[in-house]
Parts: structure tokens; C-alpha cells; sequence
């Protein structure tokens, strides 16, 4: 038998988080601005007590850009927290454009509103309160979303994929969040609601034909993950 393939750029061993966090900030400092909003809406949901499970702000930044990159101008994000991603998002939608935002928990869904007021975007963002599977229902489909974000409770990514599918339009995105978590998804022992919940997305965008999609793995402020991208092919 052959000797295991060992890439030449392997993980050097022994990186720490707090390595992976530095080179995040490492980049950041170059790429990113300092955004007071999003400043805000960190340390106050922190000090409600929040926990900080929010995207990290080169995944926040890679959202904005493609809201800009799609010229898109109605977004569906599902799981809101404090709002930080969805910021980042709304920060580039035009003038009239619409981010809606799907939050069961009350207090996760008043904390976003302040850092939303905050940021200048209550124009453009709302949240709706209550569990997504019955939320999804009441939203309209026209004109139909750009951009689905999904990033709640990850047992549910299957139906969620399926409510956010009825309501993109080709040519749409769909981004599924915390799709690798640490590389437990691809592991046999592992079978935790949230790895089955990521499994079973996978089985049903497979057997979807009008979408085509990857997994981009990631590493850095939030450790190992990585998040799906969904493409709805025009013309079917
Ligand atoms: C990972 S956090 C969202 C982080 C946010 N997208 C960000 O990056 O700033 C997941 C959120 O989904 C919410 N959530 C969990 N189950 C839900 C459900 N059934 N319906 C709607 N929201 C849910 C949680 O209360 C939590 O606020
Ligand atoms: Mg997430």
C-alpha cells in the first residue's frame, strides 16, 4: 500500500486559536476599517449577556461583498443574534433595499434592534420574531431574495434550505454557516443533532438539480468551519 498523501502546506502543528485569531487581525488590519456600528453591536451584545456565536469580521466582510458583488437588494438571514452579520449585510444594500432577519429568542431580537437603530439601518433591516419553520410561511415571495443567509439552529439547515429555495431567485445565493464545525460533519462518531442537521443539507442539495454548490472550509477568529455556497441555476 502507498504512503498517505501529505500536502506540503499541512496545519503546522501545534497552531494555536490564538494564532488563528492573530492572523484574522493580522489581515483585518489591512483590510478592514474599524466600523463603529459593528463595534457597538459586539459590546452590546455582550453586555446583554449574549454569546458571541456571531460570524467574525472577515466572514461578516465576505457577506458584504457580496451583497455588492450581486448588486443585491433583498436578503433573507435566518438567526440573528445581535445583528452583527446582518449589518454588515444591510450596510450595502441601496437606499431601497430590504434585509429581513428571522430571531426566535425576544431578548436576542431587542439587542438587534438597538445595534440596528444604531448603525443608521432601521430603513433597510427588521427582525421577525419567532421560530423560522413558522416564520417562513408569512414571507413574501415577491419580489423574490437576492441573498439567503442561513445561521440559526443547524438541526433544522435541511428545511430551512428547502423554505429558502421557494423564495431566491435564479441567480440567487445561499450561504449555509458552520457547515465543517471542526471537521465533525465528516466524521462517522460523531452524531450530534447539529452534524446530522449538516449531513442531511447535504443530502438534499445533492439531490437538488438546480443548484450547484461547494463547501469552503475556514479557519482563523472562530476556529475551524466553514460555510456552504449555494448557487440557483438560471432556467430551471
Ligand atoms: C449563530 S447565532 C446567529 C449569528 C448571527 N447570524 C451573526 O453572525 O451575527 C444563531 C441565532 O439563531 C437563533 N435561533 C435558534 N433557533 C432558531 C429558530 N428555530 N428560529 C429562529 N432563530 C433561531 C438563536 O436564538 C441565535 O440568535
Ligand atoms: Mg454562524
Amino acid at each position: 500500500m502507498s504512503a498517505p498523501h501529505v500536502p506540503k502546506f499541512a496545519v503546522r502543528p501545534g497552531t494555536t486559536q490564538a494564532e488563528w485569531s492573530k492572523s484574522d487581525q493580522y489581515h483585518n488590519s489591512f483590510l478592514l476599517p474599524l466600523d463603529e456600528a459593528l463595534e457597538f453591536a459586539l459590546k452590546n451584545t455582550e453586555k446583554n449577556g449574549i454569546p458571541a456565536i456571531n460570524v467574525s469580521a472577515s466572514q461578516g466582510a465576505f457577506l458584504n461583498l457580496l451583497v455588492k458583488t450581486m448588486s443585491a437588494k433583498r436578503i433573507l438571514e435566518v438567526g440573528t443574534l445581535g445583528a452583527y452579520s446582518s449589518i454588515w449585510m444591510a450596510k450595502a444594500l441601496p437606499e431601497d433595499g430590504e434585509l429581513i432577519s428571522l430571531e426566535v429568542n425576544p431578548k436576542h431580537a431587542k439587542v438587534s434592534t438597538e445595534n440596528i437603530a444604531h448603525a443608521g439601518l432601521s430603513s433597510k433591516a427588521r427582525i421577525v420574531l419567532g421560530p423560522a419553520l413558522d416564520t417562513f410561511p408569512t414571507l413574501s415571495p415577491s419580489p423574490p431574495f437576492d441573498l439567503v443567509f442561513i445561521d440559526a439552529d443547524k438541526d433544522n439547515n435541511g428545511p430551512y434550505f428547502q423554505h429558502a429555495r421557494k423564495l431566491v431567485r435564479s441567480g440567487g445565493v445561499i450561504i449555509v454557516d458552520n457547515v465543517v464545525r471542526n471537521g465533525r460533519v465528516a466524521d462517522e462518531r460523531e452524531n450530534t443533532t447539529d452534524v446530522q442537521g449538516v449531513r442531511n443539507l447535504l443530502q438534499i442539495v445533492k439531490e437538488d438539480k438546480g443548484v450547484d454548490a461547494t463547501t469552503v472550509a475556514t479557519v482563523g477568529d472562530k476556529g475551524y468551519d466553514g460555510f456552504m455556497y449555494i448557487f440557483v441555476k438560471e432556467g430551471i
